[in-house]
Parts: C-alpha cells; structure tokens; sequence
C-alpha cells in the first residue's frame, strides 16, 4: 500500500474535548484515517477502543503520524505545532484565542510542514467570508457589527469565526465592532450586522452540531497529506 492508497495516521490533539470526541467518533467511521494516538493534558485510560492515549507531557513519545488534528487550547498550541515539525507531519488547527505570537511561529512552522489553520471549519461560514466580504465593500458607510453566541464554557471572546469575519470585513472597507453573547449550550452562532438610516442587512450562520466542524478537519487533514510545506486555507483543499 503506498503513502496515496494507505490511511492517514492521525493524532487528535485535544482529545478529551468537545472537539476531539466529535473527531474520534467520526475518523472511526472512516477507511481513509487510522487515528495513532489522543492526546489531552491528563489521560485517565491508556488505551479507549484500541487507540492509545497521551498525556501532554507524554507528547514526545507518541507514535509515527502524518497529520495531527489539533482543538485544544492556546497553551497547549506550541507543543503540537513542535511535535509536528519535529515529525515532519502536517498540522491542521481550530484552536482559537492564539497569541500574535503564535499566530507568527505558525506561519513559521508552515516553512518547514503543511500547516491548516481554520477559525471554523464549516462550509457556511467559508460561504459568509464571501457574502460579507461583498456586503461591505457594496455599503461604504454603513455600520457593521459582528455578534457572536457560544456555549458557557467557551473561554475566549470575541470567537475565533468573529476575528476573521472582522477581518474579512476590513478587506471590503467596513471597521467591524464586536459582541460577545455566552449562554447555555450554544455550538456557535454568528451575525454580521450592516446598518444604515432606515435599514439593516443581517447574515447570520448558526452552527447546532459539532459535527460540522469535525468533518470539515477531517476532510482538511486527509487532503493535506503530502503536501509541500506552506500554510494552506480550507478552500484550498475543497475538492
Ligand atoms: N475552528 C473551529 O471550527 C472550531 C474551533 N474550536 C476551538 O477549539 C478549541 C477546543 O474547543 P473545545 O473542544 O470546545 O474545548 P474543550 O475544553 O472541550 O477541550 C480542550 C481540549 O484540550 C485539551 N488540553 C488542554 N490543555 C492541554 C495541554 N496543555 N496539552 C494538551 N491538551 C490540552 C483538554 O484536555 P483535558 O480534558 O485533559 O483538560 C481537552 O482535550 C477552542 O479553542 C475552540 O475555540 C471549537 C470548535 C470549532
Ligand atoms: O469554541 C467553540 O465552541 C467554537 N469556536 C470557534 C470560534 O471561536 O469561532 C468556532 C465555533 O464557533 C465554535
């Protein structure tokens, strides 16, 4: 079996969270993946349905991979992107609430391996880039505002999706204002909001799975696989 036809080993970094239980459900229902290792900061088993667990600080000693899936936290974030340089393997991210910091290290890392990095992984909002990005570049003048919405135990605000609605925003001319809403069992939802004298326009994407996210890793993490190195978007391993 060659590199092209043989799964993808794949270690799950953050595997004890709400993210890396959706991706360990998922990757078991796929042929293409073969998970390696989980990782999380504390392991209680050391083996969950025959795939081995880690503790973070065990990290060095997991087994060979080619890509690591990483949700976990900011602290947590240096170490995968090492692992995965140390390894030669690639890295796909959904960690939100990262350093400048480490935002540079990453693009650093994407010199020496393939390197995803994805404030969310669903399909939508990858569309509602595109709807805001026209929106604001249509309404020079008009207020725009992101509100977000997310599950009590969410630690950073505004959310990663926010951040990067922002961003896409400035690139059509608009100077985004945040809200933070945490409520609840919210998965994620996201407004942005453009408002006049008299009218408002309102794109709204509402997550109500985990899923989506999960799968949209997955698919991310197979496609880039033995890749150069170089830091990639999701829409550029859309099939
Ligand atoms: N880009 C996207 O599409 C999405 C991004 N996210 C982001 O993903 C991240 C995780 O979200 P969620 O799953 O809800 O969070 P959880 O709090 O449920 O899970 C966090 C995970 O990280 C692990 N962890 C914490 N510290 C370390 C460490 N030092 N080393 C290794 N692992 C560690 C935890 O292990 P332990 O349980 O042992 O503490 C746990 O497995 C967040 O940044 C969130 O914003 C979430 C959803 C979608
Ligand atoms: O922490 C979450 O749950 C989510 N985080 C991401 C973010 O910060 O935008 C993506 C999604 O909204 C869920």
């Amino acid at each position: 079996m060659n590199e092209a036809t043989s799964p993808v080993r794949l270690l799950v970094h953050g595997a004890s969270g709400r993210m890396g239980q959706a991706l360990l459900r998922l990757a078991a229902e796929r042929d293409d993946i073969a998970i390696a290792g989980a990782v999380s900061r504390r392991v209680e088993a050391r083996v969950v349905d025959g795939i081995p667990h880690f503790a973070a600080t065990e990290l060095a000693g997991v087994p060979p991979f080619d890509v690591a899936i990483d949700f976990s936290l900011p602290e947590a974030f240096d170490a995968i992107t090492q692992a995965c340089v140390a390894r030669d393997a690639a890295l796909v991210s959904g960690t939100t609430g990262l350093s400048p910091g480490q935002r540079q290290a990453l693009d650093q890392a994407a010199g020496r391996i393939p390197v995803l990095w994805a404030s969310n992984f669903s399909l939508g909002v990858a569309v509602l880039h595109e709807l805001v990005e026209r929106a604001a570049a249509a309404l020079p003048g008009w207020d725009c505002d992101i509100v977000e919405a997310h599950h009590t135990r969410k630690l950073d605000a505004p959310s990663g999706t926010a951040l990067t609605l922002g961003e896409v925003a400035a690139r059509g001319g608009a100077q985004a204002r945040y809200a933070s809403l945490r409520a609840g069992d919210i998965v994620g939802e996201h407004t942005v909001q453009f408002t006049a004298a008299g009218e408002r326009i309102e794109l709204i994407h509402r997550a109500t799975s985990r899923d989506i996210f999960a799968r949209g890793a997955l698919h991310a993490a197979v496609r880039l696989r033995g890749r150069p190195a170089g830091h990639y978007s999701l829409r550029d391993l859309l099939d």
